[in-house]
């Protein structure tokens, strides 16, 4: 069973994505946006270590594969862990827009379970763009790139400023991420290029 609520249809006068000049070659590596994030950054033992590329137009391919420490029923992996997979390769685009998102709405599809050790192959795009919003759809496919899908999701990505992690994020971490000039090169990258 899959499908998406009426909050995830991009208005009719929604607009198509544009690529942002700037944006990774088709690819390109995306690396990590924050190395503590537990979806891609290196810092979290137990993260997923998301590697995400740049695909073509607002697109990009990711993997992940699954550990032992990702478990919920034994030998599989936990559902929530699988939609933070999709959730950090949909955030990924973003990169690709140049804007700053946070994830508003993630509805996931599991259509089949995702034993440990599998190599999930992730693909999303953006498909609309209406103001802030950010309209985005993934697949993850299991047994290779096109293997059968295991899951899905479409999503509402909403655009903010980087005021939003400085006013809402704990002081050390936000002190910490300012405190280090390749963080704080990447955020520039987001404002000098709007
Ligand atoms: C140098 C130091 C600083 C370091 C900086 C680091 C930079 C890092 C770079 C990049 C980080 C990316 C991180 C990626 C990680 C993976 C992605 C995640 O997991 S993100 C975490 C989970 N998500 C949240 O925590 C959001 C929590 N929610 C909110 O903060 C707000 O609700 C927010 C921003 C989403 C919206 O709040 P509003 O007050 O700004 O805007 P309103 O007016 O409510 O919404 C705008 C439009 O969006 C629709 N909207 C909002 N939420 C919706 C929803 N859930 N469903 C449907 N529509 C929704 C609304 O209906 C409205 O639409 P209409 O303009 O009226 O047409």
């Amino acid at each position: 069973m899959s499908g998406t609520s009426p909050a995830l249809q991009p208005p009719a006068d929604a607009l198509t994505p544009v690529r942002h000049p700037d944006a990774p070659a088709p690819g390109e590596p995306l690396g990590s946006h924050y190395a503590e994030c537990f979806g891609c950054g290196d810092g979290r033992p137990h993260g997923l270590r998301l590697q995400a590329r740049a695909g073509e137009g607002v697109s990009v391919t990711a993997e992940f594969t699954v550990r032992p420490a990702h478990q919920g029923a034994p030998g599989l992996a936990h559902g929530g862990v699988l939609a933070t997979a999709l959730d950090e390769t949909l955030g990924s685009l973003n990169w690709l827009l140049r804007t700053i998102a946070v994830t508003g709405r993630l509805e996931t599809d599991f259509q089949r379970p995702v034993p440990v050790g599998t190599t999930l192959h992730l693909e999303a795009e953006v498909t609309a763009v209406s103001g802030r919003k950010i309209y985005s759809t993934a697949t993850g496919r299991i047994g290779g790139p096109d293997g059968p899908v295991a899951v899905r999701a479409d999503a509402l990505f909403v655009e903010v400023k980087v005021e939003h992690f400085v006013e809402h994020g704990r002081e050390e971490e936000i002190r910490a991420a300012m405190d280090d000039p390749d963080q704080v090169r990447r955020v520039r990258a987001f404002e000098v290029n709007p």
